[in-house]
């Protein structure tokens, strides 16, 4: 209803539905008023050509043509609407089976592609020979000839939504596909999808006259425009207003489907609300450090309080040239009450290491590690239920852009309750009460009336605190936050880094905060893993940093701007370029960026070997640098690409 009145508040789209809305009057009252004077024989005004009494003439039996054209509108106008409808359940069918069906729904995808490939009318055409001849036959065919667009169109919206954070998030919390896709993911392309039904309404209308023109849609006695205008055709030379008629009423009635659609279309594609809300202030806490025992030595035998332990993990996807490796090899763990940053320039890995421990690579990307365990449950094997259930309880993910993290059609209390009753079995107010009093405790003020907006009505900071308040529905033993104030300003990011460093201090959960940003690691993470091409090269405690040993380490820093640097000149970064994952060169793969390479780091790739204070993978670890990083000769153009 929203969207309708947003519709008829344009020109275009008011027009749109007055003139559909007349022709759906006509369908609903013409047979009424009209129907047995259209019907009536008078063999005294057989082929009449136009006069007051017969505005169109009539036909070879004497029947007027433009009564007979008015009552035609219900009968061209419900097929066209059946045909649609079979086309619409058929295509949805088809779409959402790759969905629903995972790796099974492949071979769905590749019949769609092949079936869209075939012309509308040709397998309408098809369609009417192996049904018969008769509005049946037609409907069937013309609906199930518009299916293939329908399923395809369908299938490229729903995989847009399942790409999004707050589905993952939701897979993530337990919920099972048939639920994500009821509740996530079709309300979130439904209006697209009617749209696009509407405008295939006049598309079928259009087919339905078509294929009573050439005599395999309706029948007679009944009739249609299709119908009319085949009629009207043997008299043409006589009476052409007996088929013109008809064809303006196939045209008028295609136009007002179509233009309704578009109109609706395109306020549907301009109207995005953006209702800012206010920050709520929230009272930030100073964190604890956790102890320097509880940083060092994890990757010694695991320790009773280890959260996550990973070992040589590896991420590979299918390249033209073979598979290609964007994590190769990575290892770490980490303990309770731990917060462990792993930083690295963009497409170092850092994303794909947290999707592969959350379980959310999907087909064909191949996840595979000597271990990779969370609470001690091996996530490589084992039952699937059981370890969706230890996922869904104990970790929760926090993404980068707050708006994508959540449902936009749901109410921010249902989505919060929603895992929490999947898997705690709380009855809907006990989840309901959950989620006002997780976003309390994230320092969301009103909670109980926030529970019940909508995640616009939140501003960015507010949605990111929400998403984390997600998380401590269960009690999750880890919180892997994901860029997660990459998106917001620096006062909301600094508010965030600290709601999230009071959360362990008061839940003792492990955090695992990725970011290209090194000084927001510095800032609240015990220990820092440095990646760089899909490894990590460095491992060190975070109040450690300045005594980096790995050339990219010191490049990263030396690239963080402070007090010092000069505003007049562009801000540094890391010279060169990062590593293609399809291009990985043999020895160490910062060899060619890096201002201490030599042979041997051409050739070699370096292990990541113990040094005081952490780990480093370098063949000239902590040696002085020849050229200062802090003063790259930087050109505009690189720093811009
Ligand atoms: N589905 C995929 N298929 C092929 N390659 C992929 C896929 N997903 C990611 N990659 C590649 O893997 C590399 C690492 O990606 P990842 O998202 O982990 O990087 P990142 O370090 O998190 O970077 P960013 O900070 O930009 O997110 C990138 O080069 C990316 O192009």
């Amino acid at each position: 209803m929203r969207t309708l009145s947003r519709v008829v508040r344009t020109p275009l789209g008011l027009a749109a539905v007055i003139l559909l809305a007349l022709v759906l009057l006509t369908a609903v009252f013409a047979p009424i008023l009209w129907g047995p004077q259209a019907a009536a024989i008078d063999t005294d005004a057989i082929l009449a050509p136009p006069s007051a009494e017969h505005p169109i003439g009539t036909d070879g039996l004497g029947r007027d043509i433009l009564l007979r054209v008015l009552v035609a509108t219900r009968l061209s106008i419900v097929l066209a609407l059946m045909a649609t409808a079979v086309a619409v359940t058929v295509g949805l069918i088809l779409g959402v089976a790759p969905y629903l069906l995972g790796r099974a729904g492949r071979g769905v995808t590749w019949f769609v592609s092949v079936a869209v490939a075939f012309p509308g009318l040709l397998l309408a055409l098809f369609f009417a020979v192996i049904f018969g001849v008769g509005w049946v036959g037609a409907t069937w065919a013309i609906g199930l000839a518009g299916a293939p667009s329908f399923a395809r169109l369908c299938q490229t919206l729903i995989a847009g939504i399942a790409s999004r954070d707050f589905v993952a998030a939701a897979r993530v919390g337990g919920v099972g596909r048939t639920r994500v896709l009821f509740r996530h993911i079709l309300p979130n392309v439904g209006e697209p999808l009617i749209v696009n039904a509407t405008i295939g309404a006049g598309g079928a209308l259009l087919a339905f006259a078509g294929l009573s023109f050439i005599g395999l849609g309706v029948q007679p006695p009944e009739y249609d425009w299709g119908r009319l205008m085949m009629e009207g055709l043997s008299g043409i030379y006589i009476n052409p207003l007996a088929a013109l008629a008809p064809g303006i009423a196939v045209v008028i009635a295609g136009l007002a489907f179509n233009l309704t659609g578009e109109a609706a279309a395109r306020t549907l594609g301009l109207g995005t609300t953006a209702v800012v809300a206010k920050l709520a202030a929230i009272q930030p806490r100073r964190a604890k450090r956790v102890p320097a025992a509880a940083v060092q030595g994890t990757d010694a035998a695991p320790a009773a309080d280890t959260v996550l332990e990973v070992r040589d993990l590896r991420v590979a996807f299918p390249g033209a040239d073979g598979p290609i490796e964007p994590v190769r090899g990575v290892s770490f763990s980490m303990r309770r009450g731990q917060i462990v940053g792993i930083v690295g320039e963009s497409g170092s890995g850092k994303s794909l290491t947290a999707l592969a421990i959350a379980q959310l690579i999907e087909h064909p990307g191949v996840v595979d590690a000597e271990r990779l365990a969370f609470l001690g449950e091996d996530l490589l094997a084992g039952d699937t239920a059981a370890r969706r259930k230890l996922l869904g309880t104990s970790l929760a993910l926090v993404f980068q852009d707050p708006m994508t993290s959540f449902n936009p059609t749901r109410k921010m209390g249902a989505q919060l309750a929603e895992a929490s009753r999947h898997h705690h079995g709380l009855t809907k107010k006990q989840a309901h009460a959950r989620a006002v009093d997780r976003l309390e405790a994230v320092h969301i003020s009103e909670a109980a009336r926030r529970a019940g907006q909508y995640p616009h009505e939140f501003s960015g900071g507010m949605r990111q605190r929400a998403m984390i308040g997600a998380g401590l529905m269960g009690t999750p033993s880890l919180i892997i936050a994901d860029e997660p104030t990459t998106a917001l300003d620096v006062t909301v990011q600094k508010r965030i880094l600290e709601l999230l460093m009071s959360i362990r201090d008061e839940t003792g959960t492990a955090i695992l905060l990725i970011s290209h940003d090194v000084s927001v690691v510095a800032e609240v993470c015990d220990r820092v893993l440095v990646m760089y091409a899909g490894r990590i090269v460095e491992d060190l405690a975070a109040d450690r940093l300045a005594e980096a040993r790995h050339p990219y380490t010191r490049a990263l820093l030396a690239a963080v701007p402070d007090m010092s640097t000069d505003v007049r000149r562009p801000l540094a970064t890391v010279p060169g370029r990062p590593v293609d994952p399809a291009h990985v060169p043999a020895g160490c793969a910062f060899a060619a960026r890096c201002p201490l390479a030599d042979a041997r780091c051409r050739t070699a790739d370096p292990e990541l070997v113990a040094v005081p204070g952490g780990e480093v993978a370098c063949w000239h670890a902590g040696e002085a640098l020849p050229v200062a990083v802090d003063e790259p000769a930087l050109d505009l153009e690189e720093v811009l690409r």
